[in-house]
């Protein structure tokens, strides 16, 4: 089964352009929930240009699914995730400045920091997840750092894929077997949309999560949240 975790950052987004309390991060993180959604993400920056910290303790008591924060692990990210007890971390190399995400963990060059950071939040009981380019090395160096997933940075799929290059999904697949192999759960995300997350999840075995913020806050302009949700939920269905 692979599960749908909304990403609400671009709720928070909207909301920070006007100042106020519309939307309300926490009303629709309750509304993806009983739409069907089977998590919730987010990505708390240092900047806080969406998510703030405050939000994160604001939703974790209704977040009833499976709570994922997302972050480069700074001190002031460890102390926030350690204190909210979310049921998954997401590690991100992401630069402070960077507009979104851009590239996975060299898994070999930070294999120690990794690893102390990691057994951290294994301590805490708190599943952890790496974001990583989908290449083998880093896969085989995921390991090492003893987390329990990965998560398959799938930007240039879904690049390649708006361009009708399906082929682009090929490192995803030998990297999703190799981690089977390996005993790491497999979780996915990054410009996944309506339009290529069903040839991805049937290209995958063993998807177990993919989160989706953007294209899905976006589709939903048109067809509506629940709308939305509901077709993700069709298209990540085991056939
Ligand atoms: C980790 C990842 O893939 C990102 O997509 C991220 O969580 C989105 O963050 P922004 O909403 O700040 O672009
Ligand atoms: N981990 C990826 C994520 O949460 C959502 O990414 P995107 O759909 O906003 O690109």
């Amino acid at each position: 089964m692979t599960k749908l975790s909304v990403n609400i950052n671009k709720i928070a987004t909207l909301r920070n352009s006007r100042g106020g309390d519309v939307p309300n991060v926490v009303q629709v993180a309750k509304d993806v929930q009983k739409f069907g959604g089977q998590g919730i993400t987010v990505h708390p920056r240092p900047d806080e240009r969406h998510i703030r910290y405050q939000d994160v303790f604001d939703l974790r008591p209704v977040v009833y699914t499976e709570f994922n924060i997302e972050g480069n692990p700074i001190k002031q990210f460890i102390d926030l995730v350690l204190k909210a007890q979310p049921e998954q971390v997401t590690l991100v190399p992401d630069a402070e400045d960077a507009i979104t995400s851009n590239a996975g963990w060299d898994t070999i060059k930070n294999r120690d920091f990794l690893k102390e950071v990691i057994s951290e939040f294994k301590r805490n009981n708190i599943r952890t997840s790496i974001f990583v380019d989908p290449v083998p090395k880093m896969i085989e160096g995921a390991v090492e750092t003893g987390t329990d997933r990965i998560e398959l940075y799938t930007e240039e799929y879904a690049s390649q894929f708006a361009k009708g290059n399906k082929e682009a999904v090929r490192p995803y697949v030998e990297c999703a077997e190799l981690a089977n192999k390996l005993g790491l759960g497999i979780n996915a995300g990054h410009d996944l949309s309506l339009e290529n997350i069903e040839f991805f999840k049937r290209s995958i075995s063993g998807l177990l999560e993919v989160s989706i913020g953007h294209a899905l806050i976006a589709e939903s302009i048109y067809l509506g949240l629940e709308n939305v949700i509901q077709r993700y939920l069709k298209l990540l269905k085991d056939s």
